[in-house]
């Protein structure tokens, strides 16, 4: 590291050496040369650098932690033993002979695979077979071991129990050592073109799939890059709680956003609705109706159809094409050109075609402005600086007059008519506002709306409010997908191809339209799904139906499906409790790990629930439990908020998702809690009123699955009938009154 570092530093001294000669063409070609010459070495450099960088730090952390875990097994019966150990990274003293093993490699997939016996796995050759007679776990911290476990197959997972009563941190651990079973085929999935896992609130879901990065980026090393993985998240708060995953496996960071953030950097003068508005808004039955058919894949396909009829219907918008005050090309110019060609072309012909026509008229228009009144005036009125400015390197004789003014003449069209040129090349000429807002107008002539329960009144009423909205330059969030996507469609624009592997967390939260249309933005890539349909938070009811309408996206042969049904995040008591809050929830099941029942406690009014806060705040700092207060909306969060602070206590309310995780208490408002976990969780409140039926059920569970350790909740005045049904023997209920 120290040459690489030495190396880096000469050539930069090196770079400043460099003489800029730049009176003749051959000097400028010289120093152009060495110049990129320089670059190209520094760049090596660079990279070797940061090669042993990483390496180092990898060295680092093995000196610190080498291994977890070492397997003995035998390949055929009348073979020795053979020991193998495995760590976060391979380490060799001599090459081809390990010491320990990187956890990604084939042969360490035994220890994940099964207890002890015959276990089979994968290599690149096949599949094998072997006897595993041993298999001991190791905690090591700072290079000394501090225990060990021998696995014995009727026994729980020791190193889980330790790891997962570990205390909640505001950022995410890798689980390298304790991967499970069902987690690693997760991992190692190589087949499916979608791979749907759907796992209780709890079940790593998350965490398997961070190793799956890892994991690939090891498998598929030297053919791709983190760039060429995509993680969508379901906020910005989640996003900052697992960016050290990667890293602490030695691995740089995928791509990470937003599904919004993905789509809104491309919409800067549009306001989309925000995460909080998708989750406050009040909806009416119109609303409602029109949203379903937005948000499915019919209208995907209707919006397709509709594009693609656009090259021949005549119903495409266009937009004046501008040269400073004067029109370039008029609208009906446009039209004539687009729709001039043969009735074969396809959207993207016609595209290119009229792009083609624009560029040449472009030309042709800087042929003729030569000599314009204007242009001859800016040539004769060229400053001293402006003149250099145009002629820069270029050599000062001209054979003519003449030939010195078509050449400054030309530099400053260009440079008038770059902005022209802009414009053809990002098709600014095409009005896709107005088409989008004619895509809206004509939805009744795209799809039956009685199919959607909607009338023609119903759907012009809706398609009118969005429209002014639009007009206001807001946005629904079902609308910015649609308008992207038809944007793509008619300007050409085929996605990023580039991407490998596509992740969606959370996906319960993501409609029909929303991941055809990711789909359609990496039309390579392989896709990882994850979700609890029972967390649906805010497509409710249309989540049960996702999965089915997914498996017509992908080939059926390549989709893959797994299930996770142990919970690792809470305690037993606590999944106990939370999953009664389900209908179905007798799926899931518990890790078996100890600790106090739920507290459900009861009060007559705002001050007493405020007070019995306080008291499970008190508690839950002294066992030095991370903990969160949960409240429904922000409105909510922003009470309890208010009322602790003049109690004289201390939180952190986390209001937006571009805040960060804190230390110390937090009150967190429930959608921005998704994905995050915490020691202790106090849900304020859980009330009739405010978890009131069927819809709030899947909100209250997803809110109570996120505690570890301890979880309370706190009904001023009657508590939700959601809690009503659960066994009474699950939980500790205190009446105060
Ligand atoms: N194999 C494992 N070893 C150690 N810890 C694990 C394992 N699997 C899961 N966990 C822990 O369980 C907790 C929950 O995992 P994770 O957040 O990945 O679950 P999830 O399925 O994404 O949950 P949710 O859908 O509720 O957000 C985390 O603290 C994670 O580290």
């Amino acid at each position: 590291m120290g040459i690489a570092k030495r190396d880096i530093k000469s050539i930069d001294a090196q770079f400043n050496d460099i003489r800029m000669n730049t009176s003749t063409y051959s000097g400028m070609m010289d120093t152009a040369m060495s110049v990129r010459a320089q670059q190209q070495m520094l760049a090596e450099r660079e990279n070797s650098w940061q090669h042993a960088a990483d390496h180092l730090a990898t060295l680092q952390r093995l000196e610190a932690k080498p291994y977890f875990a070492r397997i003995d097994f035998q390949e055929r019966p009348d073979q020795k033993a053979e020991t193998i150990y495995i760590g976060l990274a391979s380490f060799t003293d001599t090459p081809d002979h390990f010491l320990v093993y990187d956890w990604r490699a084939p042969i360490s997939s035994i220890y994940y695979e099964g207890e002890l016996g015959k276990v089979s796995y994968q290599t690149p050759a096949g599949k094998q077979t072997v006897n595993v007679t041993l298999k001991r776990q190791f905690q090591i911290a700072e290079g000394v071991i501090v225990t060990l476990y021998d696995t014995q197959a009727t026994v729980t997972d020791q190193m889980l129990l330790a790891a997962l009563s570990n205390h909640a941190s505001t950022k995410m651990k890798s689980i390298v050592a304790t991967i499970q079973k069902t987690q690693n085929q997760i991992i190692r999935n190589t087949t499916a073109d979608l791979l749907f896992v759907q796992g209780a609130a709890g079940s790593g879901k998350t965490a398997a799939v961070l190793q799956r990065v890892a994991w690939l980026l090891y498998r598929y090393r030297g053919n791709l890059t983190a760039g060429q993985v995509i993680l969508f998240s379901p906020n910005q708060l989640f996003n900052d709680y697992i960016d050290q995953v990667l890293p602490e496996l030695g691995e740089h960071n995928m791509v990470q956003m937003t599904y919004f953030q993905y789509l809104n950097r491309r919409v800067p003068r549009l306001k989309v609705a925000d995460l909080r508005e998708r989750f406050e808004q009040v909806t009416d039955g119109i609303d409602q109706k029109a949203n379903r058919l937005l948000t499915s894949l019919a209208f995907f396909k209707a919006t397709t159809r509709y594009a693609k009829r656009l090259g021949t219907d005549g119903y495409l918008r266009f937009k004046n094409l501008r040269f400073g005050n004067q029109i370039f090309a008029s609208k009906d110019k446009l039209r004539s050109i687009y729709y001039g060609f043969n009735a074969t072309y396809k959207l993207g012909n016609r595209l290119d075609g009229t792009e083609e026509r624009l560029r040449r008229m472009l030309n042709s228009r800087l042929g003729s402005e030569l000599h314009a009144k204007w242009v001859e005036e800016r040539v004769q009125n060229l400053s001293k600086e402006e003149l250099d400015n145009l002629l820069q390197n270029r050599p000062r004789e001209f054979a003519s007059d003449e030939a010195e003014y078509k050449f400054l003449a030309k530099q400053i069209l260009i440079k008038e008519l770059m902005p022209v040129k802009r414009a053809i090349d990002h098709h600014r000429w095409l009005n896709i506002n107005a088409q989008y807002l004619h895509l809206l107008r004509v939805v009744p002539h795209l799809v039956k709306l009685d199919q959607w329960n909607l009338t023609a009144a119903e759907w012009s009423q809706y398609a009118e409010r969005q429209i002014a909205a639009f007009k206001q330059r807001r946005i629904s969030a079902a609308g910015v997908s649609i308008y992207l996507y038809l944007y793509d469609l008619l300007t050409g624009k085929w996605g990023d191809r580039k991407m490998r592997f596509v992740f969606v967390d959370e996906v319960q939260d993501y409609d029909p339209f929303q991941l055809a249309y990711l789909k359609y933005c990496f039309p390579r890539a392989k896709f990882t799904l994850l979700g609890d349909l029972n967390q649906a938070i805010f497509t409710h009811e249309n989540s049960r139906s996702l999965l089915s309408q997914l498996s017509t996206m992908f080939d059926q042969d390549k989709t893959q499906v797994v299930q996770l049904t142990k919970s690792y995040r809470s305690t037993a008591p606590i999944t106990d409790f939370t999953k009664q809050i389900l209908v179905d929830g007798e799926k899931i099941e518990a890790f078996q790990r100890q600790g106090p029942q739920p507290k459900l406690v009861e009060v007559a009014d705002q001050a007493a629930g405020v007070k019995a806060v306080q008291t499970a705040l008190t508690a839950a700092q002294a066992a030095q439990e991370k903990v969160a207060v949960i409240g429904k909306s922000l409105a909510d969060s922003e009470e309890i908020t208010r009322a602790l602070k003049q109690a004289g206590v201390q939180v952190t309310l986390v209001r937006t998702e571009n805040q960060r995780l804190v230390d110390g208490v937090m009150v967190v408002p429930s959608y921005l809690a998704k994905g995050l976990e915490f020691d202790a969780v106090i849900v304020w409140d859980a009330n009739q009123q405010k978890y009131a039926g069927d819809a709030e059920r899947q909100l209250l569970y997803t809110i109570c699955s996120r505690a570890m350790h301890t979880l309370t909740l706190i009904s001023v005045g009657q508590p939700s009938y959601l809690l009503a049904k659960i066994d009474p023997k699950l939980y500790e209920k205190v009446i105060e009154r």
